[in-house]
């Protein structure tokens, strides 16, 4: 089904519900991965969560550009100010929380810095590189990479604490009310480009899965790097 009749069946939903929905297998895969259960329930192995967390800061860099990127191309003032409050988050309190994460996870910055990138880290790196030169291609990767934290987030947040900050917080960062009214800002610009062409949504709609696939197969990566292969990484 193309996205222009998903969209004529669902005419009562906003674009951010309807692009989900048309992606809702990948969407499902990404928010109710084992990897976010184990790491709710407190029983994820180090050695797996230092694997996650090093292949995440390879493309920190690359969400820094292209989150700057995207306030060059802002249209107005409004969305600027909102994205330069996401930059600064990105670059002192998230930064700090992987640096004293790989301290307490014993890894050095020979460990951490330019490491061996698993294809779907290149990939997700590819895929924000290509978007950050259109506003609307990168609010999308923005949305579906911030938007499936938050939502699993939510759903691991209730359990009982574990004792591993590391693994703590990154649930903790994920559900702060901040960061909860950041998606609901960037949902709304999603829902604003609802005016576009056909072949305009088509290709976001195309972008917005890509992005579910890939973070759904980052998070199996992490628990076994060889249970993705690189043919099955999708590429934009
Ligand atoms: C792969 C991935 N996707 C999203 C996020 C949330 N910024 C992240 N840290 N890593």
């Amino acid at each position: 089904m193309t996205f222009a009749d998903y969209r004529q069946q669902h005419p009562q939903q906003l674009l951010s519900e309807q692009l989900r929905n048309y992606a809702e297998a990948d969407w499902n895969r990404a928010v109710n991965h084992a990897f976010t259960e184990a790491l709710g329930d407190d029983c994820l192995a180090d050695a797996v969560y230092a694997r996650y967390l090093v292949q995440d800061y390879a493309f920190i860099d690359t969400l820094v550009n292209l989150v700057a990127r995207t306030i060059a191309n802002a249209p107005a003032m409004p969305p600027k100010t909102v994205l330069a409050g996401f930059l600064a988050a990105l670059t002192s309190d998230e930064n700090t929380y992987f640096l004293r994460s790989f301290e307490a996870l014993g890894l050095s910055e020979t460990d951490y810095l330019n490491p061996e990138l698993h294809p779907v880290s290149r990939a997700i790196i590819d895929t924000m590189k290509t978007s950050e030169v259109c506003y609307e291609d990168a609010i999308i990767c923005l949305c579906v990479a911030e938007w499936s934290y938050l939502s699993w987030s939510q759903l691991q947040a209730g359990k009982p604490r574990g004792c591993r900050f590391y693994l703590q917080e990154w649930i903790d960062i994920h559900v702060l009310p901040e960061f909860e009214q950041f998606v609901t800002w960037l949902r709304a610009q999603v829902d604003s480009f609802a005016d576009r062409d056909d072949a305009t949504l088509e290709r976001l709609a195309k972008l917005f899965r890509c992005m579910c696939v890939l973070e759904h197969q980052f998070f199996s990566a992490s628990l076994d790097p060889a249970s993705v292969t690189e043919q099955e990484v999708p590429r934009v």
